[in-house]
Formats: C-alpha cells, structure tokens, sequence
C-alpha cells in the first residue's frame, strides 16, 4: 500500500492528507549530528508500493538534502515510484540569470528535484520567464490551483470586494478569483527597485468606491509588494485592506510591518503553516496524489459557492 511520509514540520498537511485519502502516514526522522550533518530515517515502504513524501519547501537549502535523502531511501528500500508533495517550491523566482554569473536557481534546484522523484505536485508556482512546471522540473508535474478556495473564503468573510493585483503578473490569479466571485478587478503597476524596495501605482479605483479592497498576490515574502500596495491604498483614504495570498513566507516581521501599514485581516492558504494559512487546500492536493497511488478520494469537494459583491 503507498504511503505518506511527512517530512519534520510537514506533519499537519501530512495528516490532513492521509485522512483526506485513507493513505497511512508514516514517520520521516532528521537527526541533527553536532557537525551539522543529518542523518534521515524512514518507514520503510511496502514493496513495489508508492512513497509520498511531504516538504513544502519555504526555507529551502537546509531542507534539500534530507529531502533527497528521504527519496533515495524509500527507493533502495522497495518503493517503485517516490512523489513529492512540495505545496510552496522554492526558487522559482530566481528563473533567469538576472546579472552576469548568477545561477539560474529555478533549473538547478529543479533538476536536483527531478533526480529523486518520479513526480512532484504543487500549489501555483512562480511561473513567470518559464510558463510550465515541466520547463524548470524534469518528471512529472501537477499543479494545484488555489483560485476556488480563495474565492470560497473572500466570499464568505468579505463583503463587497473589490480585488486588486499589486503588479501585471499577478492578473492570472486575481482575474480568476474575480470570475468566480464575479467581483470587481483591478491590476496596479509594480517596480522592484531592490529585495524591500518595492513601487505600487495605483489604477483608478474611484467607480468602487463602498467596495472593500482585497489585495491578492500569489506570494508574501518580505511583504513589500502588499506593503506598497496597502500604502497606497490608504493614501486614498479606503478603507483597511484585506490581504490574501496563496503562499505566506513572512520573512522578517513581514506580518507585523504590513498591519503597520494599514492593512485589515492578512490570511492565506496552507501551503506554508501559519497562523494566517486559514484556507485549507489539502482535500485538493489529496484528490491529484491519489491519482498518482491509484485511490479515490474520501471526502467530495463541496461546490464552490458563487455569489455577487
Ligand atoms: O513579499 P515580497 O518580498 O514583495 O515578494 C512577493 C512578490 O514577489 C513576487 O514577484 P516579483 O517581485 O519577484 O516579481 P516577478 O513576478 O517579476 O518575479 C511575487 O509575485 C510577489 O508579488
């Protein structure tokens, strides 16, 4: 029978898949030597039967190697296939060489991924120079998308939103979440002057107004693209903003920087454990895992609710 192996600090996601699929979770430990190498035990597999290995990978370098680990174990101890379930992947960024001699970081880890699995599924990667998962990663690829549970969640708890995107990237996933809401969009212009040196323009947004804003980006890192955002929102005295992503990093009291700034509730989806991941996007990664272990979900998907502002 394949099996779930949650990787140190993967253990809730891990769970919630394992009670979404039926599959058995099993244990992943990491010892720390005090020569700072690790030594990684697992379970081992039933023969010939699937490894699932859950990592998200937010904090990426000193994850890498007993993820590799990991995989390779399971493999010499029986497992056919090794999958990974990575809900945040890392590095996707870094997908040119933006100055001379820099390393393509997006490939390189990709490839060192691709090497150890026979298959990876995610939640809305960073695509951006690449336009497909299969581009940076060579095995196959699954994407989960976030949008419907977004616009589960802005529906529910936000009344009359009026979605905006801090830059032209992100019109993909905040135009998606708009049609399934049928809700009011808008896209502001962003320029990256350095790691915290983020400028928002603003489009008009006079039409809306008795709207409540909801910034909605895909990733918040150090916060400065939704800071500059909330900024220049409450500079046209609306009111707080709510800040919705799919993956939260918080790097750096990112969090505590962006309610200074003015923003309402900041919440995002589970890829990353927080106590902002409120939007659970387990039963959604479950459904594609299973189709890679040869079982059918428990649980049914309820339907995603479509109201008007
Ligand atoms: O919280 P932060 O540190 O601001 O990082 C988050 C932002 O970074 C990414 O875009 P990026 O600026 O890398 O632009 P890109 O889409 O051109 O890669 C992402 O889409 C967010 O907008």
């Amino acid at each position: 029978m394949s099996a779930i192996y949650a990787l140190p600090g993967n253990e809730d996601f891990a769970d919630r898949l394992a009670q979404h699929s039926g599959l058995p979770r099993r244990v992943v430990q990491v010892h720390r030597f005090p020569d700072g190498e690790s030594r990684v035990r697992i379970e081992p597999p039933v023969p010939r039967s699937v490894a699932v290995i859950v990592c998200t990978l937010d904090h990426p370098d000193a994850k890498l190697l007993p993820l590799v680990m990991a995989a390779a174990t399971a493999r010499e101890l029986g497992a056919s296939r090794v999958g990974l379930i990575a809900p945040y992947l890392a590095y996707m960024r870094q997908d040119t060489r933006f100055h001379t001699g820099e390393a393509v970081s997006a490939r390189v880890f990709g490839q060192l991924l691709g090497g150890a699995f026979n298959w990876l599924i995610t939640v809305d990667p960073h695509l951006h120079r690449y336009r497909r998962l299969g581009d940076v990663y060579p095995l196959d690829g699954y994407v989960v998308h976030a949008a419907a549970r977004l616009a589960e969640w802005i529906a529910r708890e936000v009344p009359k939103p009026l979605l905006i995107g801090p830059d032209g990237e992100s019109a993909q996933w905040v135009g998606a979440v708009a049609r399934m809401l049928d809700a009011p969009w808008a896209v502001a212009a962003k320029q990256r002057h350095g790691d915290r040196d983020v400028r928002i323009t603003l489009p008009a947004l006079d039409r809306w107004q008795g709207h409540t804003p909801v910034v909605l980006d895909d990733i918040i890192a150090s916060g400065h693209t939704m800071i500059a955002t909330v900024q220049c929102l409450r500079e046209r005295s609306l009111p707080p903003p709510v800040c919705v992503a799919v993956h939260g990093i918080f790097a750096d009291g990112a969090l505590q920087a962006l309610h200074a700034a003015g923003a309402g509730r900041v919440v995002t989806s589970n890829t990353i454990a927080s106590p902002q991941a409120q939007i659970d996007l387990s039963e959604d990664l479950a459904q594609v895992m299973l189709a890679r272990c040869g079982g059918r979900l428990r649980t049914v998907a309820p339907p995603h609710r479509r109201t008007r502002p």
